[in-house]
């Protein structure tokens, strides 16, 4: 008889990835646990002014959390949240960053040290039953840590190669599709990444596969800001700042040392607006600025040509690039639609053509399926049949 893997979810952020995500572990739960004994359990839910905690050892009601949520007048830190998941008798402990936030990837480190492994002597480890706990799990969308600082990105890194705890980020390049576990794949098995090049915005893609001559930029940006594909602030989309912590991402987990500066990026976000106060008032500036962007469509135009916002990681020269460039109206990364991502991997067994990734890479239900998908795998690494 196969025993349950039950683990206990702190989730942090539940904005449009987060609640997508709670929705699709209020209706899957019951499904995994029949078909393979997985037991999520929710445990905690952390936005950036209130928190709920489960009462008595029982899970959050996924149903009524909204409410609870507004209700909750507790006292919300990260500190509330771990403190709570680290005294629950459940054997597996995971939280769930689905915040853009450079702070919370900050305590990541210290959620996957086992607890107490600092307090011990070295000896006293080798008796089974004082060894000290395992770290708590992470999983998340968010690129803030794998594009962040080195040293901070390669001490989690570390911990994840020792076994102190998972660290998983599927849904930080491409949303849901499978690039990071491609990519992963790929150098595991021995092949050697030559280069990584694609369209990785969800956003920009939107953006460019609408633009045509007459359409104005403003307007299309917009657009992706309502369908909910935009960062909370657009000018992360804009700026080529997400595309470079996506390219970023890619290249360090090929074993580059890089750091974001090093990135050759172009913005797209006019001059004067990048210190506009608010993401709403940039939004209400931007129009001023159509007539830049409607020159350079119609000049790729005249040559049969279409622009496209790509980044690319070349591994024998180590260049990381991110620039909006012309591609003729025949090329694969031409011809995408709506918030489609492509990424093509050129290695050593994957050379003419190159291995090719493709499909919608934003939104929060995609992006949502994606940190499930992970979260999934994570319940396999603990035990759950597959
Ligand atoms: N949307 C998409 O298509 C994709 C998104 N991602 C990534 O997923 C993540 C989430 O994106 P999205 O859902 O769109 O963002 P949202 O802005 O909709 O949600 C962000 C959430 O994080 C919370 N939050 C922010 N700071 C803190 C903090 N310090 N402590 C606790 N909670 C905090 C916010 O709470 P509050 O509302 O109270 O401020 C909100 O609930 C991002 O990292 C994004 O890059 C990745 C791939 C695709
Ligand atoms: N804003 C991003 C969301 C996913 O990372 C995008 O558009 O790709």
């Amino acid at each position: 008889m196969t025993e349950n893997v039950s683990i206990a979810i702190g989730l942090v952020g539940p904005g449009a990835v987060g609640r997508a995500l709670l929705e699709q572990l209020r209706v899957e739960t019951p499904n995994l646990f029949n078909k393979y004994r997985i037991d999520l359990q929710v445990q905690g839910i952390l936005n950036s002014s209130q928190v709920i905690l489960g009462k008595e050892g029982q899970p959050i009601n996924l149903e009524t959390y909204g409410e609870q949520l507004l209700e909750s007048s507790a006292d919300a830190s990260l500190g509330v949240l771990t403190q709570h998941l680290r005294a629950l008798p459940l054997p597996h402990k995971v939280i769930i960053d689905c915040t853009a936030s450079a702070y919370v990837p900050q305590f990541y480190r210290r959620w996957m040290e086992q607890v107490g492994s600092s307090l011990l002597p070295p000896w006293v480890v080798c008796f089974a039953w004082l060894r000290p706990g395992r770290g708590i799990h992470i999983v998340t969308p968010n690129k803030k840590l794998n594009s962040g600082p080195l040293a901070e990105y390669l001490a989690v890194k570390q911990l994840q190669k020792a076994g102190s705890a998972h660290y998983m980020y599927e849904g930080t390049v491409g949303a849901g599709l499978p690039v990071m576990s491609t990519l992963k794949q790929l150098l595991d098995t021995g092949d050697e990444v030559q280069r990584i090049e694609g369209v990785f915005s969800g956003t920009l893609s939107y953006i460019f596969n609408e633009l045509a001559p007459g359409k104005a930029f403003s307007e299309v940006v917009s657009g992706a800001r309502r369908r909910g594909y935009t960062e909370p602030d657009p000018r992360d989309d804009l700026s080529g700042m997400d595309v470079t912590r996506k390219v970023i991402n890619l290249a360090r987990e090929c074993g580059n040392k890089i750091e974001l500066s090093s990135v050759d990026t172009e913005s797209l976000v006019p001059e004067p607006l990048r210190k506009a106060q608010s993401p709403q008032e940039f939004m209400d500036s931007l129009h001023e600025y159509d007539d830049i962007m409607a020159e350079r469509v119609q000049q790729a135009d005249r040559h049969g040509e279409v622009l496209r916002y790509v980044g690319s990681y070349d591994a024998e020269s180590g260049v990381c690039q991110v620039l909006l460039r012309r591609f003729p109206k025949s090329h694969p990364f031409a011809n995408l639609a709506g918030t489609e991502n492509i990424i093509s991997f050129t290695t050593m067994r994957y050379s003419n053509p190159p291995l090719i990734v493709r499909g919608p890479g934003a939104g929060p239900a995609v992006t949502a399926a994606g940190v499930f998908s992970d979260l999934i795998t994570l319940s396999r690494y603990l035990g759950a049949p597959s």
